[in-house]
């Protein structure tokens, strides 16, 4: 599905991911686990081509996407969920939806109603502003929109963070099923441990702009693992 290659990227002339390899199958989710500033947003940023590939290559079911800009890797398939949601924070809920329907605006009631099936909340707030709701509505609200746009692969950024537990568990759900019934494949960045080993295949932890090991969430003592690795005590 996804296959990333020796990237390196940046700002400006400033380096951040130093030759960041790893793969993705059809379905899988990878976490992406680092203490602040090693360069997971930049990486998500890099594969959705907001930031220039300096080198290296990244490429989806067998094509180069290095030559596509961002348009052109989410006609892909990639949808990109980013840290603060970046919604049109005046527009209504039902409108932000639509937005996300760009590719195919004729299905955007059909695509509307199936989000509506997979977020029950969003039923009673499709009127209602956006930049008025609470962090976790807004963030179920960016999901959708994301979801709207048919990607086989989305990347999301901190979806937890500072958000009440309920919606928390809600994302989880809706993610877990996904992955049954479309397929999708998921790469998360995440703090929040419990989040990540819910969800997650495989957990790659990053190190200044590197990744530099893969945690199984499933082997014994991986969670003492992660947190020692972040830097949190127990
Ligand atoms: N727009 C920007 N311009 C210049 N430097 C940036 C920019 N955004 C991030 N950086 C720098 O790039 C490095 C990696 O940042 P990045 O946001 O990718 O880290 P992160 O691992 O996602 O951390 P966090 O968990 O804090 O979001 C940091 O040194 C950061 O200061």
């Amino acid at each position: 599905m996804l296959e990333v290659k020796g990237l390196s990227s940046g700002y400006g002339r400033v380096p951040v991911l130093r030759g960041v390899g790893f793969s993705l199958s059809d379905g899988e989710c990878i976490g992406l686990l680092g203490r602040n500033g090693m360069g997971k947003t930049t990486l998500l940023r890099a594969i959705i081509g907001e930031l220039p590939t300096w080198s290296g290559e990244i490429s989806k079911s067998g094509q180069s996407l290095n030559g596509r800009n961002t348009q052109g890797r989410a006609k892909a398939g990639i949808g990109y969920v980013p840290q603060g949601k970046q919604l049109f924070k005046l527009l209504t809920v039902q409108e932000n939806l639509r937005m996300g329907c760009v590719k195919n605006f004729r299905g955007a009631d059909a695509k509307i109603q199936q989000m509506l099936a997979l977020f029950p909340r969003l039923v009673q707030l499709l009127d209602r502003q956006s930049g008025m709701l609470s962090g976790g509505e807004q963030q179920l609200v960016a999901l959708a929109r994301c979801l709207c746009g048919d990607p086989d692969l989305v990347l999301l950024d901190e979806p937890t963070e500072g958000i009440q537990p309920s919606i928390c568990d809600e994302i989880i759900d809706v993610l877990i099923r996904l992955r049954k019934e479309r397929n999708l494949s998921i790469i998360l960045v995440e703090q929040d441990i419990d989040f990540l080993w819910s969800i997650c295949d495989r957990v790659l932890a990053v190190d200044k702009g590197s990744v530099v090991r893969t945690i199984d969430p499933k082997a014994h003592g991986s969670t003492e693992e992660a947190k020692a690795f972040i830097g949190i005590e127990g």
